[in-house]
């Protein structure tokens, strides 16, 4: 038997390593996240998770409304309210963001809107409790004040409030702020004050209301100037109604007060029928309360100071006079 070594190298191997790509099927990729999805229900729980979600990013902002210190509610009656139960150490910064957090989800038309609101006087007896009463109802307040009988104990209480600005300022010199009202209350009282400089007293009722007349023009404020029975005079009219003119004398020690307020009302009147000031003027009797200077030098303080050092009680004249006496607080 013989061995034959055969050559076979010149046959023609079977090669069979041509590529040959799966046919493209585009559909099956489209088909087979949807046909995932069907497997098992999973479409199912994809559809309850997102119901889930929604309620639950519909539902928890006004969970956090009725759960957090927000007391908007007292938003007229008592804007401090808002911090009652934070922390007291909390910048007024992070409570003013509170605020505005707070503001955001009160339905319109629920809040009233806070104006923007220049007391002149407003460190002043009669002064400081108006301010008290306009950033309790949501104003915000600027205060003008020269201090001359004006105390920044009478409206410290206020420091630190966003609602609250305080200027030292004599109305007699102009000043411009963009105010919605302007109350005009910056001018000594008390006749032992107006008495004390009595040129200053007039400038400041002549000029002062000038000044803040022409802000009110400029800005389209409302303007009360707070007036006196002082403008009566010495009245012949008891009691005075708004209708009686006064029995004014015009170069009397209390004219400087008198005659200016009188020019003062004349001024208000003019700048309502020549420029269209919306203006109200309040004429105010003698007044008395919490705040008034011990020596203010009206009847009142006076006869309480006297009555506490147990000294006698200083009538003047004949003690016939007869005075309205209103309460401030
Ligand atoms: O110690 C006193 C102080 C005052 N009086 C008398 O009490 C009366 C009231 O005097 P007041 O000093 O309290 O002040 P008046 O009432 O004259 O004016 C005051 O009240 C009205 C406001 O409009 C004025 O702005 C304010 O000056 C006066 O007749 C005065 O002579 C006293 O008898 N004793």
């Amino acid at each position: 038997m013989s061995s034959e070594l055969t050559f076979r190298g010149h046959e023609a191997q079977q090669v069979n390593d041509e590529y040959s790509p799966k046919p493209n099927k585009p559909w099956l990729s489209a088909i087979r996240p949807i046909r995932y999805m069907l497997r098992e229900q999973r479409l199912v729980f994809v559809l309850i998770g997102i119901v889930i979600a929604t309620l639950f990013f519909t539902l928890a902002p006004s969970t956090t409304k009725s759960s957090s210190s927000f007391s908007t509610v007292h938003y007229d009656s008592h804007p401090i309210s808002y911090f009652e139960n934070e922390p007291k150490s909390t910048p007024y910064h992070q409570r003013a963001a509170a605020v505005v957090h707070s503001f955001g989800k009160i339905p319109l038309g629920i809040k009233r809107k806070g104006l923007r609101i220049v007391v002149t006087g407003g460190a002043g007896f009669v002064g400081s409790h108006l301010v008290d009463r306009l950033i309790a109802r949501g104003d915000s307040v600027i205060v003008v004040d020269n201090f001359f009988t004006g105390r920044k104990e009478n409206v410290m209480h206020h420091f630190g409030n966003p609602q609250f600005e305080l200027i030292r300022h004599d109305v007699v010199e102009p000043l411009l702020l963009e105010v919605d009202q302007i109350y005009h209350l910056a001018c000594p009282a008390s006749p032992v004050h107006y008495k004390f400089n009595p040129v200053k007293t007039i400038k400041t009722n002549v000029v002062g209301t000038l000044n803040m007349l022409g802000l009110a023009k400029r800005v389209g404020a409302r303007f009360l100037l707070t007036s006196t029975s002082e403008v009566y005079g010495d009245p012949l009219q008891h009691p005075q109604k708004e209708t009686y003119w006064g029995n004014v004398n015009p170069i009397g020690v209390r004219s400087c007060y008198d005659e200016g307020k009188r020019t003062a009302e004349t001024l208000t009147m003019d700048y309502h029928r020549g420029a269209g000031v919306e203006v109200r003027i309040a004429r105010i009797f003698n007044t008395y309360g919490p705040r008034m200077c011990l020596d203010d030098g009206r009847v009142v303080s006076n006869f309480v100071a006297q009555a506490l050092r147990k000294e006698p009680l200083t009538v003047y004249g004949d003690g016939k006079q007869t005075r309205s006496f209103q309460w401030r607080v």
